[in-house]
């Protein structure tokens, strides 16, 4: 047999304006040199100012969309982004329950950077019950963890208690993402299935283009765990990307504009691995 390309697969919602989302992550995986499907659960009308609407994709059409793809790819790994509603997560669930595709991400995506909600408060609970169990990993930011976790984080220490609550939850692997602060360097926790757990630090950019940061990074570890690194290893190369693609950003629209995804990766954009901060 040739050298095959991994396929792997997001399931998630179409950002208009092409920086968050769907786009987000195809624009990701092509930049991991992995071939990305992509099944659409939601409509945005959305651009850098915010998202203006949403359209939700019929249950029927989003089966139909899953039933195509697992007739014909091969997928190794799947990672889900914006759900939207309970129907959908419940969906995604049996999706993922009837088709051993060994590999599972969540990004538990529930608030768009301008605010916009894109799961519903029932969809958070069923995330939680359902599909936080299935993960191989989750990848919340700061908001997110503490929704999850209940615990309230104001500090390193936070972080990781949040995480090991996630972990408690279910999911295998926890990356806790700290964008969400305005202090001078951003740190993000990982927390391993054995155990093991780092912190991955950089300078922050001080930009607003960041729409799709979310997105970008863990579809970037969902391509690279399908060309078969390991978590850690994936988690730091997939870092170093999305430190590309904000450090070198581009103009687009009049607010969170998107990423470069044509950005070249060199050594700056590589994360301080560190046990302790
Ligand atoms: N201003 C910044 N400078 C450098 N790195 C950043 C910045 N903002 C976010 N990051 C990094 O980008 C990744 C995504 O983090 P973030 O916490 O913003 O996730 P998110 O809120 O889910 O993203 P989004 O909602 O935009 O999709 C993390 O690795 C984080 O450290
Ligand atoms: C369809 C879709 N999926 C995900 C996000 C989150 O991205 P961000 O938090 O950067 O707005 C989004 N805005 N739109």
């Amino acid at each position: 047999m040739t050298n095959e390309t991994p396929q792997v697969l997001t399931i998630a919602g179409i950002d208009s304006s092409g920086g968050a989302g769907i786009s987000a992550d195809l624009k990701s995986f092509a930049a991991q040199h992995v071939y990305g499907a992509n099944v659409v659960v939601a409509l945005t009308a959305q651009n850098t100012l915010g998202v203006q609407e949403v359209l939700m994709i019929s249950p029927e059409m989003i089966h139909a969309q899953l039933q195509s793809i697992v007739d014909d790819l091969r997928i190794s790994a799947v990672k889900s982004g914006m759900l939207g509603d309970v129907v959908t997560v419940e969906k995604v669930a049996d999706f993922l329950k009837m088709n051993e595709f060994g590999t599972y991400i969540l990004d538990p995506v529930m608030v768009a950077k301008g605010g916009a909600h894109l799961l519903n408060d029932k969809a958070i609970v069923a995330v939680k019950s359902v599909l936080l169990p299935l993960a191989t990993l989750i990848t919340p930011n700061i908001p997110e963890a503490e929704v999850l976790s209940g615990v309230t984080i104001n500090d390193h220490q936070d972080m990781m208690k949040a995480a090991l609550k996630i972990q408690k939850l279910g999911a295998k692997n926890v990356l806790l993402k700290g964008g969400h602060t305005s202090a001078k360097h951003v740190y993000d926790y990982i927390l391993l299935a054995d155990g093991h757990h780092f912190w991955m630090k950089s300078t922050r950019v001080d930009t607003k283009r960041t729409h799709g940061t979310g997105d970008t990074i863990s579809a970037a570890i969902t391509a690279q765990l399908a060309l078969g690194k390991d978590m850690k290893t994936a988690i730091i190369s997939a870092k170093a990307y999305v430190d590309a693609t904000i450090r070198n950003g581009i103009q687009v629209g009049h607010g969170h504009g998107p990423l470069n995804h044509q950005a070249k990766v060199t050594e700056v954009n590589n994360p301080e691995v560190l046990a302790n901060v």
